[in-house]
């Protein structure tokens, strides 16, 4: 009756065999929308991955491990979140030496920063704020010189934080320990507030990044509305995707433009954005647009600069649009009140919502479970709502971008409105 099930009933494990799908639609037809098929039966092809979670055998003794935590690259909500939860796991294990590699990479070669110890009492409330506790950065140390860092350390369990680079460079590091035949476990946690990583449900932050995005549009349209011939501008991040610009847009519902990096478009002409923010002006008396950061590069000057990681510095899409609109409604002697709103470093700041804490939560207590399974070179994820370890090869082969044929892309279509600006 009741009770706590004995150990024989509870059956809390993983088995190193339980896998899950990576396709769950069976498309009948070609035709149907969204249909991925390699032959006209759309023969099943069946995928699958690792399912994540403790194993009944661990690699590792506990007492033997060093494990480190390390964040890379941009800011994105959940950060502490996954921290927290890495640290809190380990020590479940029982492991006692945990540390943190400040600021990145950089934190590996750079003498002035010393690893920082970390345990349930420091890691306890950071995820009440936003940032990581361990600060990030980009750029950085070779893969050789970040190995020969963590052998003279000692560490032996590397928990990565960051997006696509941060992961080129945890495969690097994994690789590197195989050659050196070094018994250490690098698993990725993947970080982009852009959604841009492959196979996986989401990444966390997105959700987050969403709903702040929501708050700049909500501003930008009561802003667009209040004012005689208002139009509101808001740029949002997306290098090379427009994810969040596509849910923000969805979501608020006071989108009448969405301009993203995938889909290409006219600023003038008789099907450009100009002529149709002239149109809605005429009929609804204001408009809205938002753009990720990525879209219409190709109406600015190429610097050919990156940053310390090697990504291109792009041009400020926002501005050109307000200034190429300012400019527009001018000559066609119409009045526009123009205003620009650039929230993105103020949505990447902010702490997690409670649907990303979950996900943070639970993708940090996995990639422990990952690593005391004896796995390297994977990461932790999120697919067909189950949690499971990738390859990190697959996931970062390129980055994941908006499928302009997709039903997520015409639905964002059906809600603002807006015709082919092509
Ligand atoms: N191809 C790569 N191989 C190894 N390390 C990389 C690679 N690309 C980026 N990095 C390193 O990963 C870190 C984060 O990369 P960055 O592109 O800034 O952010 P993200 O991981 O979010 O994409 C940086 O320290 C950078 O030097
Ligand atoms: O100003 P920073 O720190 O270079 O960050 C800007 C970039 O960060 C991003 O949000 C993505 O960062 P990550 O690649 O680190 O996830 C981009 O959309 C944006 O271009
Ligand atoms: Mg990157």
């Amino acid at each position: 009756m009741g009770g706590y099930p004995s150990d024989e009933e509870w059956h809390g494990h993983i088995n190193n065999n339980d896998r899950v799908l990576l396709k769950v639609i069976r498309f009948s037809s070609p035709t149907s929308a969204g249909a991925e098929c390699i032959d006209p039966d759309c023969t099943w092809v069946e995928q699958w991955v690792h399912r994540a979670g403790p194993r009944e055998k661990i690699y590792f003794k506990p007492e033997e491990v060093k494990a480190a935590i390390v964040t890379c690259g941009g800011l994105c909500p959940g950060l502490n979140d996954v921290i927290r939860q890495v640290v809190i796991t380990l020590e479940i294990y029982g492991v006692k030496k945990i540390v943190g590699i400040p600021f990145g990479y950089r934190g590996f070669s750079d003498n002035d920063l010393s690893e920082m110890p970390l345990s349930r009492k420091v890691v306890q409330n950071i995820h009440l704020s936003g940032g990581s506790l361990l600060g990030v950065s980009r750029g950085g140390p070779s893969v050789s010189d970040m190995v020969d860092s963590m052998e003279e350390r000692g560490i032996n369990m590397l928990f990565v934080l960051g997006g696509n680079g941060t992961h080129a460079g945890a495969n690097a590091i994994h690789n590197e320990c195989l050659k050196r035949r070094l018994k250490v476990a690098v698993v990725g946690v993947p970080k982009t507030i852009d959604n841009d990583i492959l196979l996986m449900d989401k990444t966390f932050g997105f959700d987050t990044a969403v709903e702040e995005a929501q708050r700049a549009i909500n501003s930008a349209y009561i802003e667009a509305h209040s004012a005689y011939h208002g139009i509101g501008i808001v740029k949002l991040m997306g290098r090379s995707s427009g994810f969040i610009a596509m849910h923000a847009a969805l979501a608020s519902g006071q989108i009448d433009i969405c301009l993203i990096p995938e889909v290409p478009f006219h600023l003038h002409g008789p099907h450009g954005v100009l002529r149709h923010l002239k149109y809605l002006i005429e009929t609804k008396g204001s408009a809205v647009v938002c753009l990720a950061e990525g879209a219409g590069q190709n109406f600015l000057k190429k610097t050919n600069a990156t940053d310390a990681s090697g990504n291109i510095v792009l041009g400020d899409i926002g501005v050109h649009i307000q200034q190429e609109t300012k400019k527009y409604f001018k000559e066609i002697g119409i009045h526009a009140d123009v205003k620009y709103i650039d929230p993105t470093y103020m949505i990447r700041a902010c702490r997690a919502n409670a649907s990303d804490g979950i996900l943070c939560a639970v993708l940090g207590q996995n990639a422990v479970h990952g690593a005391f399974a004896g796995y390297s070179g994977i990461t932790v994820g999120i697919c067909n709502t189950h949690y499971v370890y990738f390859p990190i090869p697959e996931v970062i082969s390129y980055p994941r971008a908006v499928d302009p044929n997709s039903r997520m892309w015409h639905r964002c279509l059906t809600s603002t409105g807006q015709p082919d600006f092509v």
